[in-house]
């Protein structure tokens, strides 16, 4: 019997779910992201349709079963909906999963469902309308919550929203965070802050550690649930009188890394093994290769990935925002 290769790095961490890039422009300018706004650098274009389902074959070969796509703004695509087809029927993957800053997700969402959209995630990092303005830039928070409410009617599986941890646009509405998810089947997960190479400054004002909002939760009688062996590193929290979850991403706690599962190609087919990493591989010469050789080709890269990010130490590797790998 043929049995399916695994990637699987040198620290015994098995990866079955990619986050796809699609692009790394940007509606938005969050503050922490891309303060000024989306600026292109780079002439070299975003992978088409047929690079796309090159490099979605080449991991499902290995082993991946989830496709997560992001961006800068995946919305922006215009075959956005084809994207998320070709991943979807590629043998092998699972669940196709979009992080999404939601500006027009209620037009676009019912074709995407159709198209094989099985988790939403979308971002908002306050639920004041004028606190969201000042955070992103645009006064759109009443479309994002819209497109969470469209997505639970539309029967996704899975439906998150994100929200980042800043010390003075957002902490005096934790409580409020805590209520919204009281009637509503979805897990809200916070996100700490974290240094890139362009927003120190800002970090080192607006940083603080989700341990707080952890220690809150116990006291409040939440329980940390099981999200089962393979789900990465963030946790989940459940409560007996809440219809939804929440979650807590805390890349500066102990561990953190030991649970990772996932694995990042850029807009332009560059494979990088961590958000923080220093170095990538591009993938795009060898695309139009049987995807044999191109799965172990990954394969070969895993076992270089390191332990964990250095974070710690003020090092962010070549990632200057977010927004140019997808987060
Ligand atoms: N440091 C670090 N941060 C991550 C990692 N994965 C996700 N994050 C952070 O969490 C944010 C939210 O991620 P999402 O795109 O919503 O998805 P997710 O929570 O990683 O994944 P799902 O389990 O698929 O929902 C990312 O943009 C990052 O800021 C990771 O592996 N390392
Ligand atoms: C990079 S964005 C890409 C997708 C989409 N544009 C969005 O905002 O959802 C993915 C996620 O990363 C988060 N993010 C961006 N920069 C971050 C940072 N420096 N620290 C923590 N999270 C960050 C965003 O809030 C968002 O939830
Ligand atoms: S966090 Fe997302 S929406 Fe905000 S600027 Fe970055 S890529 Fe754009
Ligand atoms: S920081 Fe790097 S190693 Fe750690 S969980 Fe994220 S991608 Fe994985």
């Amino acid at each position: 019997m043929h049995t399916i290769p695994t990637l699987t790095d040198q620290y015994q961490r098995r990866f079955t779910y990619l986050r796809l890039s699609v692009t790394d422009a940007c509606n938005f300018r969050c503050n922490y992201c891309l303060p000024d706004g989306y600026s292109c650098d780079s002439d070299e274009p975003n992978l088409s349709i047929p690079e796309i389902a090159a490099v979605a074959n080449a991991f499902a070969l290995n082993g991946t079963k989830k496709i997560r796509i992001t961006g800068g703004e995946p919305t922006l695509r215009k075959d956005l909906a084809e994207i998320i087809h070709v991943c979807k029927t590629t043998p092998g993957i699972e669940s196709v999963a979009l992080t999404s800053n939601g500006y027009r997700i209620t037009r676009l969402l019912p074709s995407l469902v159709d198209a094989g959209l099985d988790q939403l995630n979308l971002s908002a990092d306050s639920l004041h309308p004028a606190q969201f303005q000042l955070i992103t830039g645009h006064d759109k928070l009443q479309e994002v919550l819209a497109g969470l409410d469209l997505a639970l009617e539309l029967g996704l599986s899975k439906v998150k929203l994100n929200v980042v941890l800043l010390q003075e646009y957002n902490k005096a509405e934790i409580d409020n965070f805590f209520a919204f998810v009281k009637h509503k089947n979805i897990s809200l997960r916070f996100i700490e802050l974290m240094r890139t190479g362009d927003n120190g400054a800002f970090f080192n004002a607006q940083h603080f550690s989700g341990q707080e909002i952890e220690t809150r939760l116990l006291e409040q009688g939440w329980r940390k649930t099981d999200t089962g062996p393979h789900a990465g590193p963030a946790k989940e929290y459940s409560h007996p009188e809440y219809a939804g979850r929440i979650g807590l991403i805390m890349p500066y706690s102990k561990d953190f890394c030991s649970s990772c599962n996932r694995l990042r190609v850029s807009s332009v087919g560059n494979l990088h093994l961590c958000l923080f990493a220093d170095e990538n591989q591009s993938l795009r010469p060898l695309l139009s290769m049987p995807s044999e050789q191109v799965a172990r080709h990954i394969r070969q890269c895993v076992l270089g990935k390191k332990a964990t990010h250095e974070l710690h130490n003020n090092l962010s590797g070549s990632t200057r925002h977010l927004a140019m790998l997808g987060g």
